[in-house]
């Protein structure tokens, strides 16, 4: 909260989790890459329109066309003119006409949808990233347009620093916060101060396991026995046992988070995004 202030920001981009839930989303081609933005938008449970001539539906574009009809209208043809854009919320070209991608981008600057040319970086409103999901953990990997490939292949590095146990962590700890503000209602003020330094208190104190293993008898126990009493527990004073009692005990979330994942990635420009999303895996 009372980090330094950088004196020399500038030259990136916005990294943040939109919200596409019921919206509508146009997808102008139907090659490999839009198979990719399907998978990205479906993601979202966005609605999404493909225009595309049925000969340049690739396989996987075609299995997700089947798979989700009611999230996807196809239509077998080009894309016509400005009146494809009405109700759309975000554009994406994934086609092999530079020209008319091209086109296309003008006219969403005109009908002010953001835009994604995937053949024409300097003209897109934003870029997609490698992608990795676990549930509701989300992290993006972006090189700001200089080095997709590279992109990937971070990806890989950060799948491997990771347990897969993060999502399911996520998420219960995203149930515990609902119960928290049953024991203590209240938006901002001191409520909302005293809910947040206990949370971060206890985040910082338990690893990602013990959150994993944490059932609703816990989380019950953990408000009685510490929220009540302005304490933090430990995971086997209320009980908690890992399966495995061998197991050596992780690195609590703040020193692995830290040191593992945000600083190494620090020379590009990697997003850790979370929200109550359900995932597709991504690969490319
Ligand atoms: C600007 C951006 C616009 C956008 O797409 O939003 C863009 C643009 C272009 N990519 C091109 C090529 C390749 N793209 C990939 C791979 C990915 N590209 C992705 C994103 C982005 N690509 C955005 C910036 C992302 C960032 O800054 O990091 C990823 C991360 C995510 C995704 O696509 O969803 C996904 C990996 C996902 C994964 O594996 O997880 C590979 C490698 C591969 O296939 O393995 C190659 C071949 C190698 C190479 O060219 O480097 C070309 C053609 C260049 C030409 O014609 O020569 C252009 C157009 C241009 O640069 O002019
Ligand atoms: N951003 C990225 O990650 C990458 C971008 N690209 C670029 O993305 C574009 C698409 O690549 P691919 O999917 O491999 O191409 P592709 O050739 O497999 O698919 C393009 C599709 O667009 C369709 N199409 C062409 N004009 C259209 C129109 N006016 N309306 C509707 N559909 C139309 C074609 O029928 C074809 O199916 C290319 O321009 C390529 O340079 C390529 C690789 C990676």
């Amino acid at each position: 909260m009372n980090s330094p202030v950088d004196p020399n920001l500038g030259g990136g981009s916005l990294l943040i989790a939109w919200q596409l839930k019921d919206k509508n989303v146009l997808i102008v081609g139907g090659g490999e890459v839009a198979s990719q933005r399907v998978e990205s938008i479906l993601v979202t449970d966005a609605n999404i329109v493909i225009l595309c001539p049925e000969n340049g539906v690739s396989p996987r574009t075609r299995r997700f066309i089947e798979l989700y009809p009611d999230r996807i209208s196809y239509y077998d043809r080009l894309f016509t003119g400005p009146d494809e854009l009405n109700n759309m919320d975000m554009v994406l070209t994934a086609i092999d006409d530079n020209d008319r991608s091209r086109e296309i981008v003008e006219l969403c600057r005109k009908a002010r949808v953001p835009v994604n040319a995937a053949d024409i970086p300097d003209l897109c409103d934003f870029y997609f990233g490698a992608q990795v999901r676990d549930g509701p953990l989300q992290i993006m990997i972006s090189t700001n347009g200089q080095g997709p490939r590279l992109s990937a292949l971070i990806k890989q590095k950060i799948q491997g620093s990771l347990t897969g146990r993060e999502g399911e962590a996520i998420r219960k700890v995203g149930e515990l916060r609902q119960l928290l503000r049953v024991y203590e209602p209240g938006v901002g003020g001191p409520s909302g101060r005293k809910r947040m330094k206990w949370m971060t208190q206890l985040c910082n104190q338990w690893d990602m396991e013990e959150f994993a293993l944490m059932d609703d008898v816990m989380m019950k126990r953990l408000m009685e026995e510490g929220w009540a009493k302005e304490r933090t527990p430990s995971f086997e004073e209320l009980g908690g046992k890992r399966p495995d009692s061998r197991t050596t005990k992780m690195t609590p979330l703040i020193t692995s988070w830290s040191t593992s994942l945000v600083l190494p990635s620090l020379s590009f420009i990697a997003g850790l995004l979370v929200a109550s999303l359900f995932s597709l895996p991504r690969r490319r």
